[in-house]
């Protein structure tokens, strides 16, 4: 029996997000860049991203690292990040999780009681400092790329909701940050379906009207991930705080605190004076788990002030797994369902039909 694919995977989470590692059995492609080598996966290779993303090997609240050959001769490894509508440039639940799995597997050696990484993303280059003893990778605090508000308090009309404004933010993915109570709802488990509906509803709209584009990269623009926030207070420890729920395409949360949402995030509370260099903020997620983040400087990104976001958090590896692709597997690429895929539909129109793409 010859499979047509045999992939090593290595399953983790990081704060609940899961971010399983490749590290084994894809070959390296041509590019210069990572963001080069993302976008040969995203027009040649595609099928692998869907394989493992679509059921019956992947599911909607789910990413995948791919291990691949550094471009930047300062990194120890490169890394590329596959997400359910998207190859993300960076992330942070995902760069946790691939350090994790880096360490935990000697694939880099652990050294103790820190071990210091340099990742080569398509984002650019994320350095990161690995907390490590007895063999566990306790912490993953990462050197985020400068992250920058697009625009502040932009007004946008969203059927069926009205009349919102908005934040637009790069932290290594485009945001759109939305107050939560803004809309009516919170950053709790009892609002989730609303929440889910009004994030794709708020990026259909700000879609319609407004195409980010990183000034340094123009292959990064446009929209999959939202932010709502719950507002920041300070607790006894005298640190800032707040929690978030991120609305991941085609429609879910992120389980995480969200790295990239976290540094966005602090782009605007930055320019809003409601952050300083130094100062700690911990962001939580809609189950709880918390980054640890701060701005450790400042930075310009074209005509835009920026930030230079750390953030810190924990990732547990889950599983070691072959994932393998039989030549009569009906679904070569997977399939996707609208009881567990939120179906992407305009108002008015007939949802679209499920995506089948078994091989007839
Ligand atoms: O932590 C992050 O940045 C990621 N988590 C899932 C969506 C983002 O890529």
């Amino acid at each position: 029996m010859h499979f047509k694919r045999s992939l090593t995977i290595v399953g983790c989470h990081a704060e609940g997000e899961v971010g399983d590692v490749i590290t084994g059995g894809v070959l390296d492609v041509p590019g210069k860049t990572m963001f080069e080598k993302l976008r040969y996966f995203e027009t040649q290779k595609d099928d692998l991203r869907q394989f493992l993303l679509n059921e019956p090997r992947g599911r909607a609240p789910m990413n995948v690292n791919l291990i691949l050959p550094p471009c930047d001769p300062r990194a120890d490894a490169g890394f590329l990040i596959m997400e359910s509508d998207e190859y993300a440039p960076m992330s942070g639940s995902n760069t946790i999780c691939t350090t994790t799995v880096l360490l935990e597997t000697g694939m880099i050696p652990i050294k103790e009681p820190v071990t210091e990484v340099a990742l080569d993303t398509a984002a650019g280059l994320v350095t990161v400092t690995a907390e490590c003893e007895g063999g566990k990778c306790k912490s993953v605090e990462f050197n985020n790329v400068p992250s920058f508000v697009l625009e502040l308090d932009m007004k946008v009309d969203v059927p069926g909701i009205g009349e919102i404004s908005v934040d637009i933010a790069y932290g290594g993915m485009m945001y759109v940050l939305v107050d939560a109570a803004s809309v009516g709802l919170e950053v709790h488990n009892r609002c989730a379906r609303q929440l889910v509906d009004y994030g794709e509803r708020i990026k259909r709209a700000v879609r319609a009207v407004y195409t980010p584009v990183h000034p340094e990269n123009d292959g990064i623009t446009g929209f999959s991930v939202l932010a709502f926030t719950a507002p920041v207070a300070v607790e006894e420890d005298g640190c800032k705080a707040a929690s978030n729920a991120v609305v991941v395409s085609p429609g879910r949360f992120d389980r995480s605190p969200c790295g990239t949402g976290t540094c966005a995030r602090m782009a605007v509370m930055q320019a809003r004076g409601e952050l300083k260099e130094g100062e700690i903020f911990k962001h939580r997620s809609i189950i709880g788990t918390e980054f640890v983040s701060r701005i450790r400087g400042l930075a310009t990104v074209g005509k835009y002030p920026a930030v230079l976001p750390t953030v810190k958090g924990r990732g547990w590896i889950t599983a070691f797994k072959q994932v393998v692709l039989d030549p009569s597997d009906p679904f070569q690429e997977g399939y996707r369902l609208g009881d567990q895929w939120p179906v992407a539909h305009d108002e008015g129109h007939r949802e679209s039909d499920a995506t089948f793409s078994a091989n007839k």
